[in-house]
């Protein structure tokens, strides 16, 4: 209590703290509960959960001093609703687990192996043109948002296990609808009080997750236990892996699966289970994340179109006007104007909006005590939208980072979509590069339209973990003239 003292923040009761705020709330309350308690009581607030006493922040400074510091990287108790999936994947791990497996996987970020990724990128944007042509065709308004998911796990599946489940035309496909299932049920727990309790092995939705869990797993087994096998067969024959599925657009690739099969963890080779959990933690996060990022930018691009026309504008300087021209890193590299917009974008509807840490052993932050067992919780998307730290935070102004000026040169712990610091997000280049892969591909041919019967408020959010437009994002798109010049 002396400590709590030290901090502002809500009345609370004796054990249940907080706790009735979180009865009865949708994932679109919570976006405002958090919202309101920065209002009040400015943005570092502290508060109960029940009995576990947590603290709240969205400064700069706290930031900073939380994502460097080496003893605040285990994660909060809220994720470990996501490890009956994930396991000990990246996302979850703990101290010594988590340090060793993130040495071995960055280097499968390495931009050469990234390069690589980008015809998968391109080839699978070409296939979402051509699906989302009956809307060209039609004029009529439709919700982007679930197409976007499509494209996403088609491109996740591809990168992380080297397989093809087609989404974009088979959405019905098993494994799709698991990822769905899994991911939605395992993030409504967190936010509900009855069903963080025992009480959810009671529901349908338990018996509804343990399925879906069960057959995400069959399926990444099945494929470790194929692609090991095939390794083995090559290197006995001295031969590269050169199966079917290997050979993508002619050229071979090797997925985010095949490196993890041939490194090794303290001497030795990873086993299939821990390649699993980094598959899977990889299929997880790499797909609504960027699922929220493509759609929010076409939102914004809708909304404003003279950006958008600055948009479309650079990708033909840079491209040229063949439409179908696919891209590479190094063209991807040059559209730097497109890049301000998706991290404009990302500020104001950050995919992911809060993050969680747990304090092991108590530490000092800007003169406040921080107990051990204490939750933190790091609001992005709220200080994205903080008057203290950003003009018209509300304004949608791409130029906020051009070149020298740019906010996140300026402060780096003011502007942390990706997080910062040791545990940080591995995949920011592949999801920067994804984003801008299939937004210039889809530019090309299209342009986005706000629906004129839309209201012109801003789309309701929800956080589900993943920041999401709680409508969709209905969009209208007309087919562009072809360009001659
Ligand atoms: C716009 C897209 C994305 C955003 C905004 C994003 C954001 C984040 C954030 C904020 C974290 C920190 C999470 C935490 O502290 O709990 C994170 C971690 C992580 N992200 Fe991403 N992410 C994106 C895309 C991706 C993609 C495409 C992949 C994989 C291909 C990926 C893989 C990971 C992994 C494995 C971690 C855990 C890293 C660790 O703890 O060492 N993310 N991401």
């Amino acid at each position: 209590l002396e400590v709590a003292q030290q901090y502002s923040g809500p009345p609370a009761l004796p054990l249940i703290g907080n706790g009735l705020w979180f009865v009865n709330k949708t994932t679109v309350d919570f976006v405002n509960l958090i919202q309101k308690l920065t209002d009040d009581y400015g943005d570092v607030v502290r508060f109960w959960m029940g009995p576990q006493f947590t603290i709240y922040t969205g400064n700069p400074k706290w930031i900073e001093a939380i994502l460097t510091n080496r003893n605040l990287t285990n994660k909060s108790d809220e994720y470990g609703f996501l490890s009956n999936w994930l396991g000990d994947g990246l996302l979850l791990s703990k101290r010594h687990k988590w340090h060793a497996r993130r040495k071995i996987i960055t280097p499968a970020f390495h931009f050469k192996i990234l390069d690589q990724f980008v015809e998968v990128f391109d080839r699978n944007a070409a296939e979402l043109v051509d699906v989302l042509g009956k809307f060209a065709a039609n004029g009529q308004a439709f919700d982007v948002f679930p197409y976007i998911l499509l494209y996403t796990l088609d491109v996740i599946c591809e990168t992380a296990m080297g397989t093809s489940v087609d989404a974009m035309r088979n959405s019905d496909s098993e494994y799709v609808k698991a990822v769905k299932e899994a991911a939605s049920i395992s993030i409504t727990r967190m936010y509900d009080v009855y069903m963080r309790t025992p009480l959810f092995y009671l529901t349908p939705g338990y018996q509804k997750l343990r399925k879906a869990i069960k057959m995400l797993h069959a399926y990444t087994d099945n494929v470790i236990v194929s692609r090991r096998k095939q390794l083995e067969a090559s290197s006995n024959e001295k031969a590269e892996v050169a199966s079917e599925e290997h050979e993508y657009g002619g050229k071979k690739k090797e997925a985010f699966l095949d490196l993890l099969l041939k490194t090794s963890i303290e001497g030795r080779p990873l086993t299939n289970l821990e390649i699993r959990e980094e598959v899977d933690t990889f299929m997880f996060e790499g797909h609504d994340t960027t699922t929220s990022g493509v759609s929010f930018t076409l939102y914004n691009l809708a909304k404003y179109p003279a950006i958008q026309q600055k948009v479309h504008d650079e990708i033909i300087a840079v491209l040229g006007t063949d439409p179908h021209k696919p891209v590479t890193m190094a063209t991807l590299n040059e559209l730097t104007y497109l890049e301000m917009v998706i991290k404009e974008t990302l500020r104001l509807f950050p995919s992911v909006p809060i993050i969680g840490r747990k304090c092991v052993e108590e530490v000092t932050i800007e003169g406040k005590t921080v107990p051990a067992g204490t939750n933190i919780i790091i609001g992005i998307y709220y200080m994205g939208r903080d008057a203290n730290y950003y003009d018209n935070p509300l304004e949608f102004i791409p130029e906020r980072f051009e070149g020298e000026k740019s906010v996140e040169k300026f402060n780096p712990y003011k502007y942390v979509p990706f997080s910062a610091g040791q545990r940080n997000c591995i995949g920011q280049k592949f999801a920067l590069n994804e984003v801008k892969s299939v937004i210039s591909k889809l530019l090309r041919h299209y342009e986005f339209v706000m629906p004129a019967d839309q209201n012109h408020e801003p789309p309701v959010l929800s956080s589900e973990l993943i920041l999401k437009p709680h409508h969709g994002i209905p969009l209208q798109i007309k087919p562009r003239a072809p360009l001659t010049h």
